[in-house]
């Protein structure tokens, strides 16, 4: 049995073949760092972390690379609006981004290349493609020539002709894209508006377009030909066949073997994104503030709620899905939690997990990672255990033998962990200092009173931020309790 994948380049299932056996080499576009992340980009990266686990699982090493794209109009507006530098901005939500993302256990990358560190790479990479009479520049914008570029079109499945017909004729003479020779033509390098966030180039003083970011990353990070790229499928056209543009135009190789892309998480059958205002954020699901369900979410739900579904398709965002999820973790939970020392079995000999199971998860992971099939063969064998156990416990009786028991509940607990579901910890609780809080609360209350909101906000995260939680009772008097 081998690995297949949806390949979005050939439109087909693919059996996986890594170039080199030894190691997969694993790309995947990062988040913009100017807002906390949304349940969106969560789905992205537990998609990614659950390709890369199975991979693990498989008996593959994977080197796996993530960037932080830290420069971009939204970060630059965000830090003109906050009066700030956009590396604080960027550095701010960098912090947040693994705050929020590292509790639903996606494991950390193997690295985080940030685009203001590569710089010197961009303008080499440009360099070689301007040598190679695919870019022109004008007034110190740097454009692509798409036409130059035989197969461009060919990830989306996109022809010029369609695109050109597709795309909008532009009389807004402020417009920079009016240079352009051709509608499809995309910036590389941007000549600079202000001083601000500019480097010096060979075009002048400026900054990167979005997509050269990626392939000089990838190019400098992990090579000329990777394993795997992946993305939201949102990103097909015109990022990802931007980057194939840029970067096979230098190379004549393919820039990935395997292009995948997840689905998008919609609300009423939209996509969720910070520009539609329909997005919730992990950290509003964490802490219980999602308006339509207003109480903590376990991330371990979070992760059930995006794996019952296919990567590929769209999941559609609800308070009855996520309820259901919250339901499903559940009864994984209590079975992931069994303690089989209470039932005084035989000595076991070795417990590995039972073989059965295994084959029918690595045959459903094996089909394009079909995690909905997986989870469904563990909550049966999640159920199986539960009526086990109890039978056992309660009623000295058995259906199962020990060792059948042993290794089922092996199989349901390495199975999960391959998917990253677990059991955790909850974090030790630090010793409080209640004279401490209670001084900050005054303050707080000082603030509130002083109509110095945005004070008041500030004292109350800080505490949130340390598992303190505050309740405004009627009356002006505030409670609180440490989570
Ligand atoms: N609603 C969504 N569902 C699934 N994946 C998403 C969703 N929104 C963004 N992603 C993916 O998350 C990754 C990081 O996205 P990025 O920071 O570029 O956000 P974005 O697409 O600009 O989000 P937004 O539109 O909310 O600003 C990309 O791979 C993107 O495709
Ligand atoms: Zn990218």
């Amino acid at each position: 049995m081998s690995l297949t994948l949806y390949n979005t380049l050939t439109r087909r299932k693919e059996p996986f073949t890594p170039l080199n056996r030894d190691q997969v080499t694993m790309y995947c576009c990062g988040v913009t760092v100017y807002d906390d992340c949304h349940l969106g980009h969560a789905r992205s990266y537990i998609g990614w972390d659950v390709v890369r686990r199975y991979l693990q699982w498989r008996g593959y090493s994977v080197r796996y690379v993530q960037n932080f794209t830290d420069i971009d109009d939204k970060i630059l507006n965000r830090a003109k609006a906050e009066k700030l530098a956009m590396k604080d901005v960027a550095d701010r939500y960098i912090a947040a981004y693994f705050r929020d993302i590292r509790p639903l256990n996606i494991l950390d990358a193997d690295e985080y290349p940030r685009v203001t560190d590569h710089i010197p790479e961009i303008h080499q990479l440009i360099q070689a493609l301007e040598a190679k009479g695919y870019v022109y520049a004008i007034e110190g914008d740097v454009y692509y020539d798409v036409r130059q570029f035989a197969d461009y079109g060919k990830l989306s499945g996109r022809s010029l002709n369609q695109m050109q017909a597709g795309a909008s004729r532009r009389v807004d003479p402020n417009d920079p894209e009016r240079k352009k020779r051709y509608p499809a033509d995309f910036a590389l390098w941007k000549a600079a508006k202000s001083d601000e966030s500019a480097w010096d180039s060979p075009w002048g003083k400026g900054r990167p377009g979005w997509h050269i970011e990626c392939s000089a990353m990838i190019r400098a990070r992990l090579g000329g030909t990777i394993d795997i790229h992946g993305g939201g499928g949102d990103l097909i056209f015109p990022h990802h066949e931007n980057e194939i543009a840029q970067s096979e135009a230098l190379t004549d190789q393919p820039l990935a073997r395997y292009w995948l892309h997840n689905g998008m998480v919609t609300v009423n059958g939209e996509k969720m994104s910070k520009s539609l205002g329909n997005f919730t954020t992990i950290r509003d699901l964490l802490d219980g503030k999602w308006l339509e369900y207003p109480r903590p979410i376990d991330p371990m739900a979070i992760r059930l709620f995006v794996l019952q579904a296919h990567y590929r398709k769209p999941l559609d965002f609800t308070p009855n899905a996520i309820e259901a999820a919250e339901k499903g973790w559940q009864t994984l939970k209590e079975a992931l939690s069994l303690d089989l020392q209470l039932l005084n079995l035989s000595p076991q000999i070795l417990s590995q997990p039972d073989s059965a199971s295994v084959e029918q998860f690595q045959t459903a992971l094996d089909d394009d990672l079909n995690t909905a099939t997986a989870l469904a063969m563990l909550f049966e064998l999640a159920k199986l255990l539960k009526r086990e156990f109890y039978l056992r416990y309660y009623c000295e009786s058995h259906k199962l033998s020990d060792i059948q028991l042993v290794q089922r509940s092996q199989a349901l607990i390495q199975l999960a962990q391959v998917l990253g579901l677990e059991i955790q910890q909850s974090p030790a609780k630090f010793a409080i200092d209640a004279d401490w809080i209670e001084a900050r609360l005054q303050q707080r209350q000082q603030a509130r009173q002083a109509r110095q909101y945005a004070e008041s906000d500030r004292i109350r995260d800080e505490l949130q931020s340390m598992g303190i939680t505050i309740i405004d009772q009627p009356g002006g008097l505030t409670r609180w309790h440490q989570t």
